[in-house]
């Protein structure tokens, strides 16, 4: 199967287009397991057994393990989710480089962390892309417009062919960097008009889509600007610390059951297809 196959059977089966994210923080977890042996491991399972069947993908973000020496955690959490669910996992790495050194990183994400797909950057052109998409069954979420406040600094820019930075971008993915059918977007819910003008250049291409929830992009806006093609609307803290006591779980649950709600009542209303296709 690849992964868009993944994604697609997990928004059918759980009814969700949510991507929960897992970033967690040692300082952050709550108390009563900071002292565990393996305190993030036992956090991020108990919120992915919590929500396993309200997802369609979780998306573990690298820095959040890489700073807490805890990498073998990232992998064997992501062995965990492959063993007990069958939700794809999106590597948070935003990795890209000369095309020998990306091969490196897609060796790392894919047989090492044996993620299904990854985030990928897209500054060094194709050579930072290539060696993630010849793994033509994983998936590659090019970073497109994202959510933070500086993000129109180098992504707004006008080139020569009257296109912004980040509109040359999302033609770029969608023509001749996607030759296996395997890439999407990364497009900041914060940034909905953008969002809509992505959408207008890539059809129905799947957007992976942060920034509700901590970062207060409007998930009404969002989904309005990005329906019509896929939408993976991502949320991390606002699930991982949805509570700080022993039913930390069961909060994360809550809240993710609350966005993954809002997200199909939104998209119903929209009328416009949300699912992600797949050739
Ligand atoms: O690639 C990403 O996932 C990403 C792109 C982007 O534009 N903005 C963004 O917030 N992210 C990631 O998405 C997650 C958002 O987390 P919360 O703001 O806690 O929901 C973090 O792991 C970010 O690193």
């Amino acid at each position: 199967m690849t992964f868009f196959q993944m994604v697609a059977s997990a928004e059918e089966r759980n009814n969700s287009h949510l991507c929960i994210g897992l970033d967690p923080k040692l300082s952050q977890v709550p108390q009563h397991i900071q002292n565990n042996h393996n305190a993030l491991f036992d956090f991020c399972t108990a919120i992915v057994d919590a929500t396993k069947d309200l997802a369609s993908c979780y998306k573990p973000q690298i820095a959040y393990f890489a700073a807490e020496d805890a990498c073998d955690v990232l992998k064997s959490l992501i062995g965990y989710i492959h063993e007990t669910t069958e939700i794809p996992v999106v590597l948070d790495a935003k990795r890209g480089d000369i095309d020998s050194t990306t091969e490196r990183y897609a060796a790392e994400a894919f047989e090492v962390y044996k993620a299904d797909a990854v985030t990928a950057n897209p500054y060094l052109g194709i050579d930072g892309i290539a060696p993630f998409t010849q793994y033509e069954n994983k998936g590659v979420f090019v970073l497109c417009k994202t959510s933070n406040a500086s993000a129109p600094q180098l992504q707004d820019c006008v080139l020569q062919n009257g296109r912004r930075l980040y509109e040359h971008v999302a033609e770029l993915a969608a023509t001749e960097w996607n030759g296996a059918g395997n890439v999407g977007l990364v497009v900041g819910a914060t940034m909905p008009e953008e969002a809509l003008a992505v959408r207008e250049i890539v059809g129905q291409m799947p957007l992976l889509i942060p920034g509700v929830g901590a970062q207060g992009g409007s998930l009404e806006q969002i989904i309005a600007a990005a329906a019509g093609g896929g939408i993976l609307i991502n949320s991390a803290r606002a699930i991982n610390y949805a509570g700080s006591g022993e039913d930390f779980a069961h909060r994360a649950r809550s809240a993710a059951k609350a966005l993954r709600d809002d997200i199909n009542e939104m998209a119903r209303q929209k009328n416009k297809q949300v699912f992600v296709s797949y050739t």
